[in-house]
């Protein structure tokens, strides 16, 4: 009976006001100024969605608005899938036709992949699904610990290398050509047919009306070739009159297409030996789709951006903010926008679709590190770490009305 009492609204108003009929905050040790509690009726116009927009493309409002002073901000969530990833578009396509080439007696014996995380997670499911033997190359230590248990989790035989993505790239392209092992990277057609439905889903999302900008995270560069290839599909059947141009965000530390955009496009392409980054998913320096991605950019008067650690990460703690859980990857395309609308390249008018490529849940050390101030020679703007407090409701009180209840004043 007492519990019950506890959960009444009176219960509740009576105690508040035996304690906030003084002028003095009655808690702990401050002082405070007394304010009239009283909470407005609720109608269904003061309702506010977090989002709003259709299925995986969110209008992100308050970002757009408060951060960059953009009213038509989109942010297309191929994360929300299977996997967690954009890979689960084009591996169910490739897993399908290697299931349907051993239905019909074809000596494939298995489907390998090199990985920074994605794409063996995806990998590693469908052929789970279909029960066709799964091998993943990953780089020792360069992978988050939620990707690296997808494919342990599935079953795929997961090959731990001491050497870079790029590294274990370089492996299982010479593993494939011996053994009759399937390669299901990005160089694989198959893949890209995949993935270029999330251009043809966006341009339906919009009903045929083309945004003015889409930005996509690159690293081994598939996915830019992808969204190219959706675009200039659905232009070819007349579904649309144009095609959105497209920005390439680049790791700093990881920025071989950035280089080579800059340097001209006529100039010879030169890898690089990638750096860490904690958008690690794109931590490649020698990209298989890059004459692809080349060709795409070029066709739609692309652009190549880049962002610093740091500017990756503000940018994803930023959009975390408004509500959204993005990934460091994510981060990267988001810190390119705000370069390109401080440079006036991108308006604020103009409609804007940032693809998100992976759940930001596969990444939290990343956030964690970012939050709790740990990461060297970072300022880290916008970490909120936990408030840690006495368990006393004297100390709590006072907490709330100086973190909380002061702001609102
Ligand atoms: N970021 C990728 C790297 C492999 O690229 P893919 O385009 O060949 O799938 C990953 O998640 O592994």
């Amino acid at each position: 009976m007492e519990a019950l009492k506890k959960f009444d609204g009176q219960y509740w108003k009576n105690l508040f006001d035996s304690r906030v009929g003084k002028t003095t905050w009655p808690y702990g040790s401050g002082v405070w100024s007394k304010k009239e509690w009283v909470l407005p009726e609720i109608d269904s116009d003061h309702i506010v969605s977090a989002f709003e927009g259709n299925s995986n493309l969110f209008w992100a409002e308050r970002y757009g608005k408060t951060v960059l002073g953009m009213n038509d901000l989109w942010v297309k969530h191929c994360g929300i899938s299977h996997t967690g990833s954009f890979k689960d578009l084009g591996m169910t396509v490739l897993v399908s036709q290697v299931n349907r080439l051993r239905k019909l007696g074809k000596p494939v014996v298995g489907v390998g992949c090199a990985s920074t995380g994605d794409t063996s997670a995806a990998l590693s499911a469908y052929c789970a699904a279909a029960g066709i033997p799964a091998i993943v190359f990953l780089p020792a230590n360069r992978i988050s610990m939620a990707q690296l248990v997808q494919p342990i989790a599935n079953g795929a035989k997961v090959i731990s290398l001491d050497t870079d993505f790029d590294g274990c790239m370089q492996l299982i392209r010479e593993v494939t050509a011996e053994l009759p092992i399937y390669l299901a990277n990005s160089l694989n057609s198959l893949r890209l047919e995949g993935q270029k439905t999330a251009a043809i889903e966006i341009l339906q999302q919009f009903d045929w009306e083309v945004p003015d900008w889409v930005i996509v995270p690159g690293g081994n560069l598939g996915n830019i070739y992808a969204f190219y290839k959706g675009f200039q599909m659905c232009k070819e059947l007349g579904l649309v009159d144009r095609i959105p141009r497209m920005v390439c965000a680049q790791a700093q530390n990881a920025n071989p297409l950035y280089l080579h955009y800059k340097a001209g496009w006529d100039t010879e392409f030169k890898p690089v030996t990638a750096g860490t980054t904690f958008a690690s998913a794109i931590q490649i320096g020698d990209p298989v789709s890059i004459d692809r991605a080349i060709f795409a950019l070029k066709n739609c008067d692309g652009i190549v951006e880049e962002a610093s650690e740091e500017e990756l990460m503000d940018a994803m703690s930023q959009a975390d903010l408004t509500g959204m859980f993005i990934c460091p990857h994510t981060g990267v395309a988001l810190a390119a926008l705000i370069k390109l609308r401080n440079s006036g390249v991108i308006q604020p008018n103009d409609r804007t679709v940032v693809v998100s490529t992976a759940h930001g849940l596969k990444f939290t050390q990343s956030k964690i590190d970012y939050h709790s101030n740990a990461i060297p020679d970072m300022a880290s703007r916008f970490a909120n770490p936990p408030i840690e407090v006495k368990a006393d409701f004297g100390a709590v009180m006072d907490v709330l009305q100086k973190r909380v209840l002061s702001e609102y004043q």
